[in-house]
């Protein structure tokens, strides 16, 4: 794939992400996970490249988010939906959704979310989904007790790098293949010329060495499943959970991994538990059973009464105090039995067996002596014997588990795989649910023959400073370009937040928190958010560049702004504001303007300019009482007006009365 045609991938990135095995899978996957495995590359940058990924697919020229505030509202949007996430690979893989005006790509997305609301959020599967996370490679461990060897060096580069875990040494003759199969228990020889060779030890010419690596070294493949275990086990609970069909056999999984330890070895076993455990205790159980035999002598010797013939005696002090031979004369049943003691609690202890028992008669020979001697060369004999056994049986069981988890490798990326995927879906199914979403209905691009618009019905905003169950639903439609007027704190600003936040869902491809939504597909968002005071001049003077660019070729996007009048002083603003409104509305764009000169502007404007407002229905207690929708080509009265009126009804003054008359 020619990842530089990616929008915002240059030579750099190109290079990092041909470093990966499965780039062209992760980047339509979406997957932010594998991608941010390339060197250099950050999981952001790597969310970045999968929608510049997408982009490319879905000819989507990108820039929606066409002002901070609307790329704002965009990460809110984001953020309702990733904190439904229990996985960091769900929460990553999100960042992949993004506001488009691209038909096919939102549709996609649709059909996603329509699958993701599919899915119920039974805890139990949120619970199991903690423990998944990406399946990761072992580090390389080395395996000391095989070795590859060649004569080639060719063979010897590549070896290297197929076999990483092995010592890959040069040979050049069958003598050089011998002494290696004295260090090492096998040795793969690659070159065919060996073929036939006759030398002692376990050597084996297989020029085929390379398609044979999980037989070569099991090891590999059983680190893979050992480091993963927990997230295997996982992603089968929560298919078990969820009651989805697994890629793989999730018993023969279990049974495979019951038989593999958290190092990759094997466990389980009897006869390796044996061998393993007899080459470690085999010192302590030879001095155990030299105390077995000599304890026994002790009380022997203590309770007897030795009768010592003269010759005996003088033999004795001659020999300078040797006991042996009297040991041998006088006490020789007492010393076959400690002898017979010593060795069968050595051959019990270790659980010896066959020729391994036998081996205990030449540790504790025949030579009486006080204390017990033993024979520390035939130790080491025995010793050679049962690692070898050990070797051998970890070979075989390791062999046997590798073939078996052979053919769970690749099933098994695809059952983590899938329970991730899942986690994608429930935090889409989560957030559709927790707020009452419904799928929004596009009624075709904007700006095509008619300018765009949007209507919402009983429209609530998760993203309010009130909790959401005290949302009033706020219905408003607009078709092209109009003024939003309301009372203070009416719920002017929270409006364009809504409709911001319906559009960029909805152009997301997922569902809106509302009950119903139809909407044109716009291709920008212009979301500008309220100055926080008077601009000076030169501030004043980019602002009106902006809208001046924003006029141009306006059609199929959506404009919301709020309070522009604050940019500067009121009776400059209204005009301004007008001049926009116009431009706007010649080139057919839809916008919504929420001002507190609703008036003045269209009093300033050329054409007929529509208002909207959101009305109080009257104070109580000092509070305003809010119709949150704004009604239809309403001017609304401002909260100043409300009050004059309020003050002129309680009290006889003609002063109040003259001022109402002013509004
Ligand atoms: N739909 C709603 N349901 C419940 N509470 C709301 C709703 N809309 C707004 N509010 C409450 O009203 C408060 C004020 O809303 P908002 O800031 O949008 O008003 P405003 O008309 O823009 O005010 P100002 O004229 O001062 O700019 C919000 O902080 C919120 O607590």
């Amino acid at each position: 794939m020619e990842f530089e045609t990616i929008p915002g991938v240059g030579e750099k990135t190109a290079a990092a992400l041909s470093e990966l095995d499965n780039a062209e899978e992760a980047l339509r996957d979406g997957d932010v996970a594998a991608l941010s495995n390339a060197p250099g590359i950050t999981v952001g940058r790597a969310a970045a490249i999968a929608r510049g990924a997408i982009r490319r697919e879905h000819d989507d020229p990108g820039g929606f988010l066409a002002t901070d505030r609307a790329t704002e509202l965009y990460r809110d949007a984001l953020e309702l939906v990733q904190s439904r996430t229990v996985t960091n690979y769900a929460n990553r893989r999100l960042e992949t959704l993004f506001p488009t005006g691209s038909a096919s790509r939102i549709e996609e997305v649709r059909a996603f979310a329509r699958d993701a609301l599919e899915h119920e959020p039974d805890p139990e599967v949120l619970d199991a989904l903690s423990g998944v996370e990406p399946l990761s490679e072992p580090p390389t461990v080395r395996v000391r007790e095989r070795c590859i060897a060649t004569a080639d060096a060719e063979r010897y580069a590549d070896a290297k790098s197929t076999f990483p875990e092995l010592s890959i040494e040069v040979v050049e003759d069958a003598r050089g293949i011998a002494e290696l199969a004295r260090s090492y228990s096998t040795v793969v020889v690659l070159d065919e010329t060996f073929a036939g060779i006759d030398v002692a030890g376990d050597v084996r010419v297989l020029p085929d060495a390379a398609d044979r690596i999980d037989e070569l070294v099991p090891e590999r493949l059983l680190n893979f499943f050992a480091e993963n275990r927990e997230t295997l086990q996982a992603a089968a609970a929560v298919h078990d959970a969820a009651n989805l069909d697994p890629a793989c056999d999730t018993d023969a999984l279990e049974d495979a991994l019951s038989r593999l330890s958290d190092d990759g070895t094997i466990v389980g076993d009897d006869e390796l538990t044996r061998l393993t455990n007899a080459v470690s205790d085999l010192d302590a159980a030879v001095s155990t059973a030299e105390s077995v035999a000599n304890d026994r002598l002790r009380d022997v010797i203590r309770e007897r009464d030795v009768t010592i013939e003269g010759t005996d005696f003088l033999s004795l002090v001659e020999q300078g105090a040797r006991v042996d031979s009297l040991l041998g004369r006088e006490l020789e049943d007492e010393f076959d039995g400690a002898l017979a003691a010593a060795r069968e609690h050595f051959v019990e202890s270790l659980g010896l067996v066959g020729s391994e028992a036998a081996f205990a008669e030449q540790i504790f020979p025949e030579n009486p002596s006080f204390p017990l001697e033993h024979d520390e060369a035939a130790v080491g004999r025995l010793r050679t014997e049962l690692k070898a056994g050990r070797d051998r049986r970890a070979a075989k069981l390791k062999a046997e588990l590798a073939s078996d988890l052979q053919t769970l490798r690749d099933p098994v990326e695809t059952l983590v795989g899938d329970a991730l995927e899942l986690d994608v879906k429930l935090a889409v199914s989560r957030f559709a649910r927790d707020f009452d979403c419904v799928f929004p209905e596009f009624t075709g691009a904007a700006g095509e023959g008619e300018p765009g618009s949007f209507a919402i019905e009983g429209g609530r905003s998760p993203l309010l400073d009130v909790p959401f169950e005290d949302v009033d639903p706020v219905d408003y439609d607009v078709a092209g370009v109009t003024l939003l007027s309301g009372v203070n704190s009416g719920g002017k600003t929270s409006t364009l937040d809504l409709v911001g936040l319906i559009v960029v869902l909805a152009h997301m491809g997922l569902p809106v928190p509302a009950d119903s939504v139809t909407l044109s597909r716009f291709s920008e968002l212009h979301y500008y958010a309220k100055s926080q005071g008077t601009l000076d001049a030169g501030a004043f003077e980019s602002t009106l560049r902006d809208f001046a660019n924003l006029t141009d070729g306006a059609a199929d996007r959506l404009v919301l702004v709020d309070e522009l009048e604050s940019i500067t002083e009121p009776g400059a603003s209204a005009k301004i504001i007008a001049g926009i409104l116009e431009e706007l509305a010649e080139q057919g764009a839809a916008a919504v303007f929420v001002s507190h000169l609703a008036g003045g502007i269209r009093e300033a404007s050329d054409v007929s300019v529509a208002v909207d407002g959101i009305e109080a229905v009257g104070l109580e207690n000092g509070e305003l009482v809010v119709n949150r929708s704004p009604v239809k080509d309403h001017l609304a009265r401002s909260t100043p007006e409300l009050i004059v009126e309020k003050l002129a009804g309680e009290n006889d003054t003609t002063f109040y009365s003259r001022l109402l008359e002013k509004f």
